[in-house]
Protein backbone atom coordinates (compact mmCIF):
# COMPACT_ATOMS: atom_id res chain seq x y z
CA UNK A 1 0.00 0.00 0.00
CA UNK A 2 1.25 3.34 -0.87
CA UNK A 3 0.74 6.35 1.56
CA UNK A 4 1.09 9.94 0.50
CA UNK A 5 1.33 12.39 3.22
CA UNK A 6 -0.09 15.80 1.73
CA UNK A 7 2.46 18.40 3.42
CA UNK A 8 1.52 20.90 5.92
CA UNK A 9 3.04 24.45 5.88
CA UNK A 10 1.81 25.55 9.03
CA UNK A 11 2.25 28.88 10.69
CA UNK A 12 2.57 29.70 14.48
CA UNK A 13 1.81 33.30 15.05
CA UNK A 14 2.85 32.69 18.58
CA UNK A 15 1.40 36.08 20.88
CA UNK A 16 1.67 38.51 17.65
CA UNK A 17 -0.94 39.89 16.05
CA UNK A 18 -4.77 41.55 17.10
CA UNK A 19 -7.63 40.47 16.03
CA UNK A 20 -7.90 43.08 13.91
CA UNK A 21 -3.88 42.56 12.51
CA UNK A 22 -4.99 38.79 12.41
CA UNK A 23 -7.82 40.14 9.88
CA UNK A 24 -5.50 41.89 7.50
CA UNK A 25 -2.78 39.26 7.61
CA UNK A 26 -5.59 36.45 6.58
CA UNK A 27 -6.86 38.45 4.18
CA UNK A 28 -3.58 39.08 2.65
CA UNK A 29 -2.19 35.43 2.74
CA UNK A 30 -5.89 34.17 1.33
CA UNK A 31 -5.32 36.74 -2.05
CA UNK A 32 -1.84 36.01 -2.49
CA UNK A 33 -2.48 31.89 -2.18
CA UNK A 34 -5.17 32.46 -4.84
CA UNK A 35 -3.27 34.87 -7.03
CA UNK A 36 -0.30 32.13 -7.01
CA UNK A 37 -3.26 29.25 -7.59
CA UNK A 38 -2.23 27.52 -4.76
CA UNK A 39 -2.96 23.82 -4.97
CA UNK A 40 -4.37 23.18 -1.61
CA UNK A 41 -5.16 19.50 -2.19
CA UNK A 42 -1.70 18.83 -2.32
CA UNK A 43 -0.04 21.59 0.02
CA UNK A 44 -1.97 21.94 3.25
CA UNK A 45 -1.81 25.33 4.78
CA UNK A 46 -2.84 26.28 8.30
CA UNK A 47 -2.37 29.26 10.77
CA UNK A 48 -2.35 28.89 14.68
CA UNK A 49 -3.57 32.95 15.86
CA UNK A 50 -3.74 33.64 19.26
CA UNK A 51 -6.96 32.51 21.11
CA UNK A 52 -8.44 36.40 20.61
CA UNK A 53 -8.47 36.10 17.14
CA UNK A 54 -9.77 32.72 16.26
CA UNK A 55 -13.54 34.13 15.95
CA UNK A 56 -12.39 36.61 13.42
CA UNK A 57 -10.29 33.90 11.41
CA UNK A 58 -12.99 31.60 11.67
CA UNK A 59 -15.66 34.36 10.31
CA UNK A 60 -12.86 35.49 7.41
CA UNK A 61 -12.14 31.47 6.39
CA UNK A 62 -15.99 30.63 6.36
CA UNK A 63 -17.15 33.82 4.42
CA UNK A 64 -14.75 32.97 1.82
CA UNK A 65 -14.72 29.53 1.68
CA UNK A 66 -11.03 29.57 2.11
CA UNK A 67 -9.22 26.34 2.05
CA UNK A 68 -6.85 27.73 4.75
CA UNK A 69 -6.86 25.82 8.35
CA UNK A 70 -6.63 26.98 11.54
CA UNK A 71 -6.26 26.24 15.21
CA UNK A 72 -5.34 27.02 18.77
CA UNK A 73 -1.44 27.16 20.11
CA UNK A 74 -1.91 25.44 23.09
CA UNK A 75 -5.62 23.86 25.12
CA UNK A 76 -6.24 22.78 28.59
CA UNK A 77 -6.10 19.34 29.72
CA UNK A 78 -9.68 19.83 31.06
CA UNK A 79 -12.52 19.93 29.44
CA UNK A 80 -14.14 22.78 30.97
CA UNK A 81 -14.92 24.49 34.84
CA UNK A 82 -13.09 25.86 37.20
CA UNK A 83 -9.74 26.71 35.06
CA UNK A 84 -9.38 30.09 35.17
CA UNK A 85 -7.25 31.28 31.78
CA UNK A 86 -8.03 27.84 30.25
CA UNK A 87 -9.16 27.25 26.77
CA UNK A 88 -10.94 23.99 26.34
CA UNK A 89 -10.44 21.59 23.29
CA UNK A 90 -15.02 21.82 23.33
CA UNK A 91 -14.10 25.59 22.61
CA UNK A 92 -11.68 24.98 19.72
CA UNK A 93 -13.82 22.54 18.20
CA UNK A 94 -16.83 24.69 18.36
CA UNK A 95 -15.30 27.58 16.08
CA UNK A 96 -13.99 24.69 13.84
CA UNK A 97 -10.44 24.80 14.70
CA UNK A 98 -8.75 21.73 12.87
CA UNK A 99 -5.71 21.56 14.65
CA UNK A 100 -4.18 22.62 18.02
CA UNK A 101 -0.34 22.26 18.77
CA UNK A 102 0.37 20.98 21.97
CA UNK A 103 3.76 20.83 23.95
CA UNK A 104 5.77 23.82 22.44
CA UNK A 105 8.89 24.10 23.73
CA UNK A 106 7.96 27.73 25.01
CA UNK A 107 5.02 26.09 27.05
CA UNK A 108 7.54 23.45 28.06
CA UNK A 109 10.17 25.77 28.94
CA UNK A 110 7.63 29.48 30.33
CA UNK A 111 4.73 27.13 31.96
CA UNK A 112 6.87 24.01 33.09
CA UNK A 113 4.50 21.29 30.46
CA UNK A 114 6.08 18.34 31.31
CA UNK A 115 5.85 15.19 28.97
CA UNK A 116 2.75 14.05 31.27
CA UNK A 117 0.75 17.56 30.75
CA UNK A 118 1.44 17.26 26.97
CA UNK A 119 0.42 13.65 26.60
CA UNK A 120 -3.01 14.89 28.53
CA UNK A 121 -3.31 17.94 25.90
CA UNK A 122 -2.90 14.98 23.40
CA UNK A 123 -5.85 13.39 24.63
CA UNK A 124 -8.20 15.91 25.27
CA UNK A 125 -7.68 17.67 21.59
CA UNK A 126 -8.15 14.20 20.18
CA UNK A 127 -11.36 13.47 22.26
CA UNK A 128 -13.08 17.09 21.27
CA UNK A 129 -11.84 15.92 17.39
CA UNK A 130 -8.81 18.36 16.90
CA UNK A 131 -6.10 16.91 15.41
CA UNK A 132 -2.69 17.91 17.88
CA UNK A 133 0.12 19.30 16.56
CA UNK A 134 2.47 17.95 18.40
CA UNK A 135 5.65 19.40 19.30
CA UNK A 136 9.56 17.38 20.33
CA UNK A 137 12.71 18.86 20.05
CA UNK A 138 16.13 19.12 21.57
CA UNK A 139 17.93 22.61 23.57
CA UNK A 140 21.64 22.82 22.72
CA UNK A 141 22.46 21.46 25.90
CA UNK A 142 20.39 17.91 25.08
CA UNK A 143 22.07 18.23 22.15
CA UNK A 144 25.99 18.63 23.64
CA UNK A 145 24.60 15.57 26.23
CA UNK A 146 22.34 13.25 24.45
CA UNK A 147 23.17 13.62 20.91
CA UNK A 148 20.12 15.38 18.58
CA UNK A 149 17.62 12.47 18.36
CA UNK A 150 17.58 11.02 22.19
CA UNK A 151 15.37 13.95 23.64
CA UNK A 152 12.65 14.39 20.46
CA UNK A 153 12.10 10.53 20.91
CA UNK A 154 11.04 10.32 24.24
CA UNK A 155 9.12 13.09 24.02
CA UNK A 156 7.43 11.68 21.46
CA UNK A 157 7.20 8.07 22.89
CA UNK A 158 5.40 10.25 26.30
CA UNK A 159 3.03 11.02 23.79
CA UNK A 160 2.39 7.84 21.96
CA UNK A 161 2.39 5.35 24.80
CA UNK A 162 -0.50 7.47 26.45
CA UNK A 163 -2.94 7.41 23.35
CA UNK A 164 -4.70 5.38 20.84
CA UNK A 165 -2.68 4.49 18.00
CA UNK A 166 -5.18 4.94 15.38
CA UNK A 167 -5.12 8.39 16.72
CA UNK A 168 -4.64 11.45 14.01
CA UNK A 169 -1.68 13.38 14.98
CA UNK A 170 0.50 15.60 13.32
CA UNK A 171 4.44 15.65 14.94
CA UNK A 172 7.04 18.83 14.81
CA UNK A 173 10.18 18.44 15.37
CA UNK A 174 11.73 21.67 16.62
CA UNK A 175 15.42 21.85 17.99
CA UNK A 176 15.16 25.02 20.41
CA UNK A 177 18.64 26.19 19.33
CA UNK A 178 16.94 26.68 15.91
CA UNK A 179 13.85 28.47 16.92
CA UNK A 180 13.60 32.08 16.34
CA UNK A 181 17.63 32.32 16.43
CA UNK A 182 17.95 32.21 12.08
CA UNK A 183 19.96 29.14 12.69
CA UNK A 184 17.78 26.40 11.04
CA UNK A 185 18.79 22.97 11.08
CA UNK A 186 20.97 21.67 7.96
CA UNK A 187 18.02 19.36 5.84
CA UNK A 188 20.26 15.87 7.08
CA UNK A 189 20.26 17.21 10.67
CA UNK A 190 15.91 17.58 10.78
CA UNK A 191 16.47 14.14 8.17
CA UNK A 192 18.07 12.16 10.92
CA UNK A 193 15.57 13.13 13.54
CA UNK A 194 12.79 13.29 11.54
CA UNK A 195 13.43 9.52 10.44
CA UNK A 196 14.04 8.72 14.02
CA UNK A 197 10.72 10.06 15.31
CA UNK A 198 9.16 8.07 12.36
CA UNK A 199 10.87 4.59 13.40
CA UNK A 200 9.07 5.70 16.84
CA UNK A 201 5.90 6.00 15.36
CA UNK A 202 6.69 2.21 13.93
CA UNK A 203 7.75 0.99 16.98
CA UNK A 204 4.66 2.11 18.78
CA UNK A 205 2.20 2.37 17.17
CA UNK A 206 2.70 0.07 13.94
CA UNK A 207 4.25 0.90 10.28
CA UNK A 208 0.80 2.24 8.79
CA UNK A 209 0.30 4.75 11.50
CA UNK A 210 4.23 5.55 10.61
CA UNK A 211 3.54 5.63 7.26
CA UNK A 212 0.37 7.73 7.52
CA UNK A 213 1.50 10.45 10.58
CA UNK A 214 3.26 13.56 8.94
CA UNK A 215 6.41 15.38 10.50
CA UNK A 216 7.37 18.71 10.64
CA UNK A 217 10.59 20.54 10.92
CA UNK A 218 10.37 24.21 12.06
CA UNK A 219 12.73 26.54 13.43
CA UNK A 220 14.30 29.69 11.42
CA UNK A 221 12.14 28.25 8.11
CA UNK A 222 11.76 30.70 5.84
CA UNK A 223 11.31 30.89 1.85
CA UNK A 224 14.79 30.38 0.92
CA UNK A 225 15.45 27.58 3.20
CA UNK A 226 12.05 25.82 2.71
CA UNK A 227 13.19 23.77 -0.33
CA UNK A 228 15.96 21.66 1.35
CA UNK A 229 13.56 20.29 4.18
CA UNK A 230 10.75 19.62 2.14
CA UNK A 231 13.29 17.26 -0.13
CA UNK A 232 14.01 14.98 2.92
CA UNK A 233 12.39 11.53 3.05
CA UNK A 234 11.31 12.32 6.26
CA UNK A 235 10.56 15.88 6.37
CA UNK A 236 6.02 16.27 5.36
CA UNK A 237 6.05 20.19 6.13
CA UNK A 238 7.13 23.04 8.32
CA UNK A 239 6.00 24.86 11.21
CA UNK A 240 6.62 28.33 10.38
CA UNK A 241 7.01 31.27 13.06
CA UNK A 242 8.73 34.53 12.36
CA UNK A 243 7.83 34.53 8.56
CA UNK A 244 4.49 33.03 8.92
CA UNK A 245 3.74 37.09 10.15
CA UNK A 246 4.35 38.42 6.52
CA UNK A 247 1.71 36.56 4.33
CA UNK A 248 3.68 36.94 1.19
CA UNK A 249 6.65 35.23 2.76
CA UNK A 250 4.62 32.52 4.43
CA UNK A 251 3.03 32.05 0.90
CA UNK A 252 6.27 31.72 -0.87
CA UNK A 253 7.11 28.80 2.12
CA UNK A 254 3.52 27.25 0.52
CA UNK A 255 5.15 27.12 -2.90
CA UNK A 256 8.03 25.27 -1.73
CA UNK A 257 8.41 23.40 -5.19
CA UNK A 258 9.20 26.21 -6.48
CA UNK A 259 12.05 26.80 -5.04
CA UNK A 260 13.66 23.45 -5.86
CA UNK A 261 16.71 24.38 -7.14
CA UNK A 262 17.10 28.06 -5.25
CA UNK A 263 18.84 26.41 -1.73
O1 LIG B 1 8.76 27.93 17.14
C1 LIG B 1 8.57 27.94 15.94
C2 LIG B 1 7.28 27.54 15.36
O2 LIG B 1 6.47 26.93 16.30
C3 LIG B 1 9.65 28.35 15.00
O3 LIG B 1 9.84 29.70 15.12
P1 LIG B 1 10.78 30.49 14.06
O4 LIG B 1 10.32 30.07 12.68
O5 LIG B 1 10.55 31.93 14.35
O6 LIG B 1 12.18 30.02 14.32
Amino acid sequence: MVTTRIPLIAGNWKMNLDHLQAIATVQKLAWTLRDKGHPFSEVEVAVFPPFTDLRSVQTLVGADSLDVRYGGQDLSEHDGGAYTGEISGQFLAKLDCHYVIVGHSERREYHHEDDGVVARKTAAALKHGVTPVVCVGETAADLEEHGASAVPVGQLKAVLDAVDAASDIVVAYEPVWAIGSGQAATPEQAQQVCQALRATLAEAWGDEAAARTRILYGGSVKSSNIAGFMAQKDVDGALVGGASLDPEEFAAIARFRNHVGTV
